[in-house]
C-alpha cells in the first residue's frame, strides 16, 4: 500500500518505519528541511532504542522515503496520515494550527478521492473540523474521508510499542476505508476496534489522563508513605496485584513530564470547560504533578537547610529513562529551583543535553561519577538503570556529604544505608 506520512516527528518517523516494516511503501514529508535531509542520509534527530537500525533498513529496501515536494508526495499517495505536533496553548487548550495548515495543504492539492487519518493528538470532535478545512480549500468537487486512528506508543519503547500495541483504535466512519486499515495493519496483532472518530480521539485523552491519574494518586499517597514511615513501593506492590488496578504506573516519583501527560491531562480539562463539565479529580491531578518536584527541594531544603553555595550533583535531565526529550522534564524544574536557591548544580544525562538557557548556568559533566565528586548531595530525577550500576561505596568517600535524594525511588534504601548514605526517596525513607 502506498502511504504518505506528514510530520517527520516522533510519531511520524516511527509510524512511517512501522508500516515500511510491514511492506508497505512510505513517503514521509516535513516543512522542517534539515530534518528531512537528516533522515535521507539515515540519521535519526532523537535517541530512541532500535530505531536508527530500522531506519537504515527501510532506506536501503525503498520501503521508506523522506521528500521536500510536498504536492507530489499528496498526489501519489492514496492514503495519508497527519502525525504533526498539537502543543499546549497557554490556556491549555490543544494548539490545532499545525494540524489545520497540514489539512488546508491536503485540501488544496486534492483531485482525487484519498483517506485523511488523523494520528495526532486530538481533541474530540476535530475530524470534523479538519473535514470543514479541506472541504473549504479543495477545488475539485472530489471526496474524501477523514478518520481518527491514535497511537499509544511511549518515548523509550516506542518500536516495541508501535510493532506489539495493547490496540489499534480507529474512528471512522466509512466501512471501505475501515477494510483499507484493517489491510495496511495485517501484520500486527492487537484488537482493532472501530468507534467514531470523536470516540477515538476522546479514547486518547482518556488513556493518557487516567495513566496521569494513577501517578498524581500513588504519588500523594507516597506523602502520607513519609509522614507514617512506611514505604510506598511496598504499598504499590500489594495494591497493584489486584488485577482491577494492576501494577503499572504506580511509580512514586518527582512527578510526570514529557511531551504528552502535561499537555493531554491540560487539554482535556479544556474539552470539559468547553463543554461546561468539571473534570476536578483531573484538576487535582495536575496540580498534584505541579507540586511534586518541589516536594523533593522541601526535603533537600529541609536536609541541607542553606542550599547556598553547595555543590548538588543531578543524575538524569530527561523526562525518563531511554531517551533524549527533556520537554517538561521534572528534572528541569528541580535545577532551576536548586540554582535559584544559590546551589552549584552539575549534572549527567547518559543522552540528554541541557538546553540554551541553563548552559552557562549548569555544567554538564560526561559521566555521573564526575558529577558526584565533592557534592554536597546527589539528586536523582532519571531512572536509567546505569545509575544502579555506580560503585556506591567508593563514591561515598569522594562526596563532601553523602547524602542522596532518590527522585524515582531507584535504590534500595537499606543497602544505601547500609553503605553509610542518608538517604531519602518520595515515600521511601
Ligand atoms: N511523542 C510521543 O511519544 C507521542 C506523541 N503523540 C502525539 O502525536 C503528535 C505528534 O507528536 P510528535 O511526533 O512528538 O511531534 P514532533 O513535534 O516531534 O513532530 C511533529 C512534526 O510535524 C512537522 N510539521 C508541522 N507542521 C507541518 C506541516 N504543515 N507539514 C508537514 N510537517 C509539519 C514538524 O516540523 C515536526 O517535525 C502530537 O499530537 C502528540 O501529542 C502521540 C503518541 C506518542
Ligand atoms: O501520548 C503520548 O505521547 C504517550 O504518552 C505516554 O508516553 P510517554 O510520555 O512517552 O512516557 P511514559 O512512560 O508514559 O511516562 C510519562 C511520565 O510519567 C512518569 N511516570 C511513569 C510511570 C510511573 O509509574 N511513574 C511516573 O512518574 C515518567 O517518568 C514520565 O515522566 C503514554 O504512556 C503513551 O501511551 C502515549 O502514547
Amino acid at each position: 500500500m502506498n502511504v504518505l506520512i506528514i510530520g517527520a516527528g516522533y510519531v511520524g518517523t516511527t509510524t512511517g518505519l512501522i508500516f515500511a516494516e510491514l511492506g508497505h511503501s512510505v513517503t514521509v514529508i516535513d516543512v522542517d528541511q534539515k530534518k528531512i535531509n537528516d533522515l535521507q542520509k539515515g540519521i535519526l534527530f532523537f535517541y530512541e532504542p532500535g530505531l536508527d537500525t530500522l531506519l537504515t533498513k527501510h532506506i536501503a529496501s525503498g520501503n521508506i522515503t523522506f521528500e521536500m515536494d510536498h504536492q507530489k508526495a499528496i498526489k501519489d499517495n492514496p492514503l495519508i496520515f497527519i502525525c504533526v505536533g498539537t502543543p499546549q496553548n497557554q490556556d491549555g487548550s490543544a494548539n490545532l494550527d499545525f494540524l489545520r495548515e497540514a489539512s488546508e495543504f491536503i485540501g488544496s492539492n486534492l483531485y482525487e478521492y484519498k483517506i485523511i487519518v488523523i494520528k495526532s493528538t486530538v481533541p474530540a470532535g476535530t475530524s470534523k473540523q479538519v473535514k470543514g478545512w479541506i472541504e473549504y480549500t479543495k477545488k475539485d468537487p472530489v471526496s474524501f474521508d477523514v478518520l481518527s486512528n491514535p497511537e499509544f506508543l511511549r518515548e523509550g519503547s516506542a518500536l516495541h510499542d508501535a510493532l506489539y500495541p495493547d490496540r489499534i483504535i480507529l474512528g471512522s466512519e466509512n466501512d471501505q476505508a475501515t477494510a483499507l486499515l484493517q489491510e495496511l495493519y495485517k501484520g500486527i496483532k492487537a484488537p482493532f476496534i472501530v468507534t467514531s472518530p470523536s470516540a477515538a480521539e476522546l479514547i486518547k485523552y482518556t488513556a493518557n489522563s487516567f495513566l496521569a491519574t494513577k501517578i498524581s494518586f500513588i504519588n500523594e499517597i507516597a506523602i502520607l508513605c513519609d509522614k507514617l514511615h512506611i514505604n510506598v513501593q511496598d504499598v504499590a506492590k500489594g495494591v497493584g496485584l489486584d488485577i482491577r488496578i494492576g501494577p503499572l504506573f504506580l511509580d512514586a516519583g518527582i512527578g510526570y513530564g514529557g511531551s504528552c501527560f502535561p499537555k493531554d491531562v491540560l487539554a482535556l480539562i479544556d474539552t470539559a470547560k468547553k463543554n461546561n463539565v468539571d473534570l476536578s479529580i483531573l484538576e487535582k491531578v495536575h496540580a498534584v504533578n505541579e507540586n511534586q518536584p518541589g516536594y523533593l527541594l522541601k526535603k533537600i531544603k529541609t536536609r541541607l537547610i542553606s542550599l547556598s553555595a553547595k555543590k548538588i550533583a543531578v543524575l538524569g535531565l530527561s523526562f525518563k529513562a531511554q531517551t533524549d526529550d527533556i520537554r517538561q522534564s521534572p528534572s528541569l524544574k528541580i535545577i532551576k529551583d536548586l540554582i535559584s536557591e544559590g546551589a552549584m548544580v552539575e549534572i549527567h544525562d547518559p543522552v540528554a543535553k541541557l538546553p540554551g538557557d541553563l548552559m552557562d548556568k549548569v555544567f554538564q559533566k560526561a559521566s555521573a561519577e564526575e558529577a558526584m565528586i565533592n557534592a554536597d548531595a546527589i539528586l536523582i530525577c532519571t531512572d536509567w538503570p546505569h545509575y544502579k550500576k555506580i560503585d556506591w561505596p567508593d563514591l561515598k568517600n569522594k562526596m563532601k556529604s553523602p547524602i542522596v535524594f532518590d527522585g524515582r525511588n531507584m535504590l534500595d534504601a537499606a543497602e544505601m544505608k547500609s553503605i553509610g548514605y542518608i538517604y531519602e526517596g518520595i515515600g521511601c525513607e
